[in-house]
Parts: C-alpha cells; structure tokens; sequence
C-alpha cells in the first residue's frame, strides 16, 4: 500500500517495491500471491541451500538479497530477469544512488520545507530519530546543506550536542550498529529526543512513535517523517491542532521508490545511468511532487498528508477515467 500512494504522488507509472515482484500485487489474486510466494521460497532456499533464514520482503532485506531474488525469479524464466525487483547490488543491475535516495529525498523535502516556511537551512536546527539508512543520509546532506543537526539517536539513545555534530564522523546503523551513543560525549533518552526545542524533528526510524503519548511534547516547529508511518491518527490530528507541519513520508522519503523506478528503467532498456544522473533525476521528481503538494496545500484547507493524499487520488483517478472506466 506505501508503494501505491508513494507511486501515485510522485506520478511514478511503477508498482514495484524493494523485495517485491515489479508488478502491482494489488493486481494479483491471494491464490496467485501465495502461489509465487511458495515458488520464491523454494527458489531461494534451492540458492541459498538450507542453513540459511529467508528475510521476510522488505524487512532485514538489503542488496545483497535482491539479487537473491532476482536470481530465484530468473531460474524459472530461464534468463537473467533484473528488472523483476528492484534494491539489488548496481554490479547485478542496481541503481546507483538507490541506498541513499531515501534520506536524500527526505533531506530534499526539509530543505523545501525550510524554505516554504522562510527558514534559511543555515539557520535550522534539526533532531533526527534513527541513524540508518534514511536517518543518516539525510543527516549527513542536510549537514553539509548547511543545517545545524543537534540530535540523532538509534535504539539506544540520542547523541546530542547544540553545537552541531559532525555527522560524517558518526558511523551510521549499517557501518557500526551501535555507533551513536558511543561517540556521543551527551547521550540524552530517546524521550528527551521529541522535546527537543528545534526547528524540525525528523523520525526516521520505525513506525508510530509520534502518538497519543508523545505528541503533545513534540518540540520542534516542522516535522518530516522520514520513516514510513511514524505518526499515529491521534499523534497527527494533535501536531494539527497544535499548528505544527507534518510533511508526511509518502512524499519525503518516496526517493526510495522513485530510485527504484530509475532502476526498473535502467534494467529495462539495459542501460545503467551515472549516479550524477540518478541524483539530477531524483532532484527534479522531488521538486515537482513538493510543488504539486504545495498547490493543494495551499488552495485547499487540509494538512499537507491531506495535500499529498489529494496529488495521489487524483492521479489515480484521472488515470481511470483516461480508460473511460468512470463516467
Ligand atoms: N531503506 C529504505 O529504502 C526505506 C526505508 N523507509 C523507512 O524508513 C525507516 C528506517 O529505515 P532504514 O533507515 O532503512 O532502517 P535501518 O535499519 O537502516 O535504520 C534504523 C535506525 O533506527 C534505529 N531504531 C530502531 N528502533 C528504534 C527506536 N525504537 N527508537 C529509536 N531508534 C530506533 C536503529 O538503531 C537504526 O539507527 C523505516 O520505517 C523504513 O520502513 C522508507 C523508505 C525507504
Ligand atoms: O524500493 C522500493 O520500491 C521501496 C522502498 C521502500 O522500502 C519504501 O519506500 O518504503
């Protein structure tokens, strides 16, 4: 479902996924999707022999068992099928820029964010929750954009310095797990995190911790979901009544999808783009889904996940009636 509203509002005519089958499998009846599940299963364990655990899709996955995928998929076809998932290695037909697009396109959005609300990056004080794959790169662009990044955290605690960190020299989650406390000379709890008195909060880390609980705390002005359903519906409606943006991960951290569409192109027509390409690419999508969500955001009186859901059902309804399908 993330994958249909991301495609939907960047306008991506693509319905594949990290870990999924480059088709939309909304299309695919439960039968079919438990039959290729079965049939993927024994591929990978015929690759990967039986003293290996199978990732469940989309979750512990990374390149490496992308290219896994492909090559179970390939063996039933017959020939190499690269286009059929998308997050593999760009030696095995992956895109470069794919691992980092998440965070950049979250740190995209922030910028376009800042500047919305008339906030120069080199004046905003950022806090991010989680330092992997999104948390960090955003960080880490963000910080060379010019922000002051006070706080990153991980599971087990917030580093925190109102100075600034230097967030090249803080190993993220992939590059040493447990990084951020150690290097930290402040380790705050990862409850002080959200109070933190800052321009823009960014959680990338897991889903639903902005809630009943702590959303009334939030200290920041602006927040950025970074991660994928990180604000509950009664965290959201009590940011919205406390006046406090929510620029929702639908559109801010859709990099991610968007790259893997670039993939799919790239494998589909055996072609492999330089990672200038990539990020040039990745700019213009970003921009243009900012733009179309302001346009709602701002003729409408909705919230910007409202102004995104708006950008997606239209897209989506537009593209039915081209088909003649509603009158
Ligand atoms: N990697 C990707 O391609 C994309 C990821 N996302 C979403 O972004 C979020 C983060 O994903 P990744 O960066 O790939 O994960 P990751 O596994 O690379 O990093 C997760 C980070 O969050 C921290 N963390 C975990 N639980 C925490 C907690 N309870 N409190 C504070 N920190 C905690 C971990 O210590 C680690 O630093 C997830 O919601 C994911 O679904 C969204 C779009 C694309
Ligand atoms: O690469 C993709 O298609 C999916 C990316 C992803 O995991 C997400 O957007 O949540």
């Amino acid at each position: 479902m993330w994958m249909t509203w991301k495609c939907a509002v960047m306008g991506l005519p693509f319905g594949g996924a990290k870990g999924g089958i480059a088709v939309d499998p909304t299309d695919l009846s439960t039968a079919e999707k438990e039959r290729l599940t079965r049939r993927f299963t024994q591929e990978l364990r015929d690759v990967l022999g039986p003293n290996h655990d199978i990732p469940a899709p989309d979750m512990g996955t990374d390149p490496q068992t992308m290219a896994w995928l492909m090559d179970a998929y390939s063996m039933q076809e017959g020939e190499t099928v690269p286009g059929v998932v998308t997050g593999k290695p760009p030696i095995v037909g992956g895109s470069k820029g794919r691992t980092e697009a998440p965070g950049r396109s979250v740190a995209i959005i922030t910028r376009a964010a800042c500047d919305y609300y008339d906030r120069p990056l080199s004046e905003a004080t950022i806090a991010i929750q989680g330092y992997g794959s999104v948390g960090a790169n955003a960080a880490r662009l963000l910080d060379e954009w010019g922000a002051t990044i006070v706080a990153v955290s991980d599971v087990n605690g917030t580093m925190y310095d109102p100075a600034g960190i230097n967030t090249h020299a803080v190993p993220s989650y992939d590059e040493e797990p447990n990084a951020v406390t150690e290097y930290a000379d402040t380790v705050l709890s990862n409850d002080e995190l959200f109070e933190l008195d800052v321009d823009i909060f960014i959680p990338a880390a897991v889903g639903n911790v902005i809630t009943e609980a702590t959303a009334d705390g939030i200290g920041a002005d602006i927040v950025v979901e970074g991660a994928n359903g990180p604000t509950t519906s009664t965290g959201d409606t009590i940011l919205n009544e406390r006046g406090v943006p929510v620029i929702p991960d639908i559109l801010a951290n859709a990099g991610g999808v968007t790259v893997s569409y670039f993939e799919w192109l790239q494998d589909i027509n055996r072609r492999s783009w330089t990672l200038e390409t990539v990020r040039e690419e990745l700019e213009t999508e970003m921009v243009d889904a900012w733009n179309a969500v302001c346009v709602e955001y701002e003729s409408r009186d909705v919230s910007w996940r409202d102004a995104a859901y708006i950008v997606a059902l239209s897209r989506i309804a537009d593209a039915h009636e081209s088909r003649g399908l509603w009158p």
